[in-house]
């Protein structure tokens, strides 16, 4: 956990415009110390964009962007790194030359652990994803599935306050999911550090998450609990258009 933790991420009331394409219209959420919130949507909601705002990648116009009420929508990448965002990518990013340990290690690296601290975090972290053997792997030779495990296992290590998480079950079969899943859910209790997920497999999203908030077309269309958002017609219309009249119509 980062020196000194932070207990709130906000988004207010933030907008982006590409070229004349609204990617987001007056989206305001919190994310919380020790929650996990989900960000769900149809394609081209906004998700991504969302998540690069809040994470240095891309300025809102207007909007604000608040790290337990100091505004940081203007801080790099890095420095929002180094304030406590940690974020890991939907393709891993990993550096591929260098091993599954040496990744990890160069991010403990990054936030001024020695080399010694560096590694044996890098270990720790390892060893709580059920990463046991392989440390020395490089990462060019890694099954995609492991590639988004130490992805956010390295987003881990540099001891964020809150970390965001891009589509990490994507390509994963059942398995790999519910495994993933423990792991989700244990990054709250374990590395204190509040979780936002962007995910499409609803499977996941239900599962490990406390509360979801729902994009449309760049607008917030509904928060709330799981069981809440599931029974919503209108994020049921938005994922399923018509069909969301039919009877039993899930997501
Ligand atoms: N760099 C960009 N330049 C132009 N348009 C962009 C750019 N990034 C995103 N967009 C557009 O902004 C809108 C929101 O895109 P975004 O990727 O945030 O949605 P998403 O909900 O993450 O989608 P998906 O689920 O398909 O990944 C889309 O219409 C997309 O085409």
């Amino acid at each position: 956990m980062a020196k000194s933790p932070k207990q709130k991420l906000q988004a207010k009331n933030v907008h982006v415009v590409f070229g004349g394409i609204k990617a987001l219209t007056g989206v305001t959420l919190t994310l919380n110390a020790g929650d996990i919130l989900g960000l769900i949507g149809p394609n081209g909601a906004g998700k991504t964009t969302l998540v690069n705002v809040l994470s240095g990648f891309q300025k809102p116009k207007p909007g604000t962007i608040e790290l337990d009420g100091r505004d940081v929508s203007d801080l790099s990448p890095r420095k929002m790194a180094q304030a406590g965002i940690g974020r890991s990518f939907q393709a891993a990013r990993l550096f591929r030359k260098l091993t599954v340990l040496e990744n990890l290690t160069v991010a403990g690296l990054g936030i001024g652990l020695s080399r010694k601290a560096a590694t044996s975090q890098a270990r720790d972290i390892l060893d709580w994803i059920g990463y046991r053997h392989g440390h020395d792997r490089q990462c060019d030779s890694l099954p995609y599935s492991d590639e988004r495990r130490i992805s956010i296992a390295r987003a881990l290590a540099l001891q964020p306050s809150f970390t965001l998480l891009d589509e990490p079950a994507s390509g994963m079969n059942e398995q790999e999911c519910e495994l993933l899943m423990e792991t989700i859910t244990g990054i709250p209790k374990n590395f204190g550090c509040g979780v936002m997920l962007i995910e499409h497999n609803m499977q996941v999203i239900m599962g490990v998450c406390h509360r979801i908030h729902v994009l449309d077309g760049g607008r917030s269309l509904a928060e709330g609990s799981p069981e809440e958002v599931r029974n919503d017609p209108n994020v049921l219309r938005a994922y399923l258009g018509d069909r969301a009249s039919q009877k039993n119509a899930v997501i």
